[in-house]
């Protein structure tokens, strides 16, 4: 949503809210590396483009699944290659990381059932505070590579959103019911209608999917929008360009 100041039959000048130009799902699970990385970056240019953003919370396990894919990080080498370029996106996005110790058995064993149901309970019921509490459950997962499964774990990602306890306790509890189980799983499944096979996935005005936190420039061409790089800083290209000497002052 934009606010234009525009003149009244009268004269008067008022701010009228006008509908965002580009509507962009994004779809993503906590335990999600990249979604983490690609999170970020869609806040970022949310400021930015004139787009309006609905996140969609849902289960990277059901996305395999559903589409007989399997998690890159099953193959050892693609697994350490994945941890290695983590470090580097860290750097380059300026996002902390801390993967937690074993991280194969924090992603594989852990899972992320609890927390994606804790998500969809807030997009159901708070749905003003998705974002925020997406932020904290991603701190959490690879920010800082502590649990983000158990009750206490959503207690403190609830709190760190600055929800108040008693709102916290009904999500977490609304979590657990049938009720919010299935929302997860349908919206999981609605996930196949725009084939999407992993996450973090991009879909632009219901219509064109993008996989991948490193497809944000392509979205951006797609958009007419501007690129800035990761941290969404318009200075940052002609800075780049001083500093090599192809720009003068
Ligand atoms: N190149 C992508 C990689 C994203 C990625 O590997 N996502 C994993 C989950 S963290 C996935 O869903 N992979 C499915 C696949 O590679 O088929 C990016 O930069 O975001």
């Amino acid at each position: 949503m934009r606010f234009l100041s525009k003149s009244d039959d009268a004269g008067v000048l008022r701010t009228v809210a006008m509908a965002a130009r580009h509507q962009i799902k994004l779809f993503y699970d906590v335990l999600s590396p990249y979604s983490y990385i690609g999170f970020h970056v869609m806040r970022r240019y949310q400021r930015i483009w004139d787009v309006s953003l609905q996140l969609r919370p849902v289960l990277i396990g059901g996305i395999f699944k559903n589409t007989k894919n399997a998690p890159p990080g099953l193959n050892k080498i693609k697994f350490d290659y994945m941890l290695t370029d983590l470090k580097r996106l860290a750097h380059t996005h300026q996002l902390p990381l801390s993967p937690a110790p074993n991280t194969m058995e924090y992603m594989f064993k852990g899972g992320s059932l609890q927390a994606m149901r804790l998500l969809t309970a807030v997009a159901a019921d708070q749905p003003e505070a998705l974002e925020d509490v997406t932020v904290a459950l991603f701190d959490r997962s690879w920010g800082k590579g502590v649990d983000i499964n158990a009750e206490t774990s959503l207690q403190e990602a609830c709190a760190a959103a600055k929800l108040p306890t008693d709102t916290a306790q009904n999500l977490i509890q609304a979590s657990q019911t049938d009720r919010i189980k299935e929302l997860l799983k349908s919206n999981t499944d609605a996930a196949q209608q725009y084939n999407i096979f992993g996450l973090p996935s991009f879909v632009i005005d219901d219509k064109d999917m993008y996989f991948g936190a490193d497809r944000m420039d392509v979205i951006a061409a797609q958009l007419n929008e501007p690129w800035y790089g990761p941290l969404a800083n318009p200075y940052q290209k002609d800075v780049q360009e001083l500093m090599s000497g192809k720009a003068k002052l």
